[in-house]
């Protein structure tokens, strides 16, 4: 059996009187492709930052290849191997590209020759090298999304977190930059992507969790999840 990458054991937040999650439990193998969806406010978000240790769960265990890393800090977590993209994406405005990336991977080096080295790496496999001297903020929005993806890479994740990496693409943007993560992942980099657009996510995950009021009330195949009553239910229940 393939060594678990990831565990998440009943974790539970509580925020003043909502509960934004409520015994969350799921396993992830290395090298999997993870869809995480469900309707607004269903705690998506909050898992991430529960995982990535802006949150500490008020229950529950995150075991990470082995490591228990429940309450850890960002830097931390970052460290040993989880990296997140942004849904807004924010990169640095007036650096270059190169640069932007460059930061990410002054995690494992305080050499910057070496760190533009490893970001040059990156932006190839982004498809960003042409544009590694322009300023970041003259990127168009899929481009600012592949950079988004480099910063995160550059930290060399084993794990890598995407929230709503589609939002504001048109389709064949979205094919891309699925084209893009697909060889990511073949290159080792497992992936949860959180997303509401649907078409993009069915796509890419092998296997989908599906969240409503913080629970998890499916789990299983795209194909399997899609035509879930419960998940057909949580869908056409809420206004989107
Ligand atoms: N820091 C916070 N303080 C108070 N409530 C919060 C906080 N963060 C999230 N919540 C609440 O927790 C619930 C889950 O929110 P979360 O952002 O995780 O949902 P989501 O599934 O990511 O939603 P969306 O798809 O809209 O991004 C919501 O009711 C939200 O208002």
């Amino acid at each position: 059996m393939a060594e678990r990458l990831l565990v998440v054991e009943g974790v539970s937040k509580r925020f003043g009187g909502l509960t934004a999650l409520e015994g969350v439990s799921f396993t992830m193998r290395e090298g999997e492709r993870l869809g995480l969806i469900g309707p607004n406010g269903a705690g998506k978000t909050t898992l991430f930052n529960c995982i990535t240790g802006v949150y500490r769960p008020d229950r529950g265990r995150i075991v990470f290849r082995g490591t228990d890393i429940t309450g850890w800090p960002p830097h931390r977590i970052t460290r040993i191997g989880i990296a997140r993209t942004f849904q807004i994406v924010r990169p640095l405005a007036k650096m270059t590209v190169l640069d932007n990336v460059a930061v990410g991977a002054l995690l494992h080096t305080s050499d910057v020759d070496e760190a533009r080295r490893k970001a040059l790496e990156v932006l190839e496999l982004v498809g960003l090298y042409e544009k590694r001297h322009v300023p970041a903020q003259s990127l168009t929005l899929i481009e600012k999304k592949r950079l988004e993806v480099a910063r995160a890479l550059a930290t060399e994740p084993r794990l890598l977190l995407l929230d709503e990496i589609a939002a504001g693409l048109r389709p064949a943007e979205v094919d891309r930059l699925l084209d893009m993560l697909f060889e990511v992942n073949r290159r080792g980099v497992s992936m949860i992507m959180v997303e509401h657009v649907m078409r993009a996510v069915m796509n890419f995950a092998e296997r989908i969790i599906v969240l409503q009021y913080g629970r998890k009330i499916a789990e299983g195949k795209p194909e399997e999840v899609a035509r879930d009553p419960r998940v057909i239910d949580a869908y056409l229940g809420t206004e989107e």
